[in-house]
């Protein structure tokens, strides 16, 4: 489903990647782990199209991705990926549910065929009732779970999640990984999640480690 071939990439003199390799299965759940600073976030950027590596090559669903243009990686992560990060990053203006509903109003669907949909990831998220509040006003793990649907609602192809929980006491955030992971068997979505949490990896079907700016199979002990 997506694959980075021999990718390096350096901030300046600093180099985050140095020919990382990895491909994910179609419908794999895979968690991302290695020490802080070795390159997880920069690759799964890269895998999203979000940064484009200096070397190497990134493909999704057969189609090369970093030789495209800046719109067209734009269209190809509204249409295809979705995201969750650390601190959620809901838009503070609007609503849990105006949240929700955002990815599919910008890939143009009607506001009220929107909202409709966005209003039915709340009682499977543990969400009742929450759907007016705004981001001030929900707990940690409550504007994770809104993230989660958020990231969810347009049905992507892949969802990028980077460090998911790392805001979340350890049972707030089980509790998200249980149902982002229910969520993504259920679609079919493909789920590439960085974590340093080894609780966090326990959800996934595959884990491997990132170290220096490669990628290195984990090695049961
Ligand atoms: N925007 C940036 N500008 C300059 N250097 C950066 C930038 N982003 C990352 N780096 C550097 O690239 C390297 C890899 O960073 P990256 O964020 O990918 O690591 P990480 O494994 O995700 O770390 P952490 O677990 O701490 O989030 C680090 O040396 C980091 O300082």
């Amino acid at each position: 489903m997506i694959e980075a071939r021999d990718v390096t990439l350096s901030f300046g003199e600093t180099p985050a990647l140095r020919g990382a390799t990895l491909t994910v299965a179609e419908g794999e759940i895979l968690a991302v782990m290695g020490p802080s600073g070795s390159g997880k976030s920069t690759l799964l950027h890269c895998l999203a199209g979000i940064l484009v590596p200096d070397t190497g090559e990134i493909h999704f669903a057969g189609q090369r991705i970093d030789t495209l243009d800046e719109g067209a990686r734009s269209a190809l992560r509204r249409d295809r990926f979705g995201f969750v990060f650390q601190f959620g990053q809901l838009v503070p203006e609007l609503t849990a549910v105006e949240n929700v509903a955002l990815p599919l109003l910008l890939a143009g669907t009607r506001r009220r065929t929107a909202v409709a949909e966005a209003a039915s990831w709340f009682a499977r998220l543990d969400l009742d009732g929450l759907q007016g509040r705004r981001s001030g006003e929900l707990s940690g793990g409550q504007a994770q779970r809104v993230a989660l649907a958020r990231g969810l609602v347009a049905k992507p192809r892949v969802l990028f999640a980077d460090e998911p929980t790392g805001s979340l006491d350890s049972l707030t955030g089980e509790h998200v990984m249980d149902l982002l992971v229910g969520a993504a068997r259920e679609q079919g979505t493909t789920v590439v999640v960085v974590t340093h949490e080894a609780r966090v990896a326990a959800y996934a079907d595959r884990e491997v480690i990132v170290r220096d700016g490669t990628v290195t199979t984990a090695v049961l002990a």
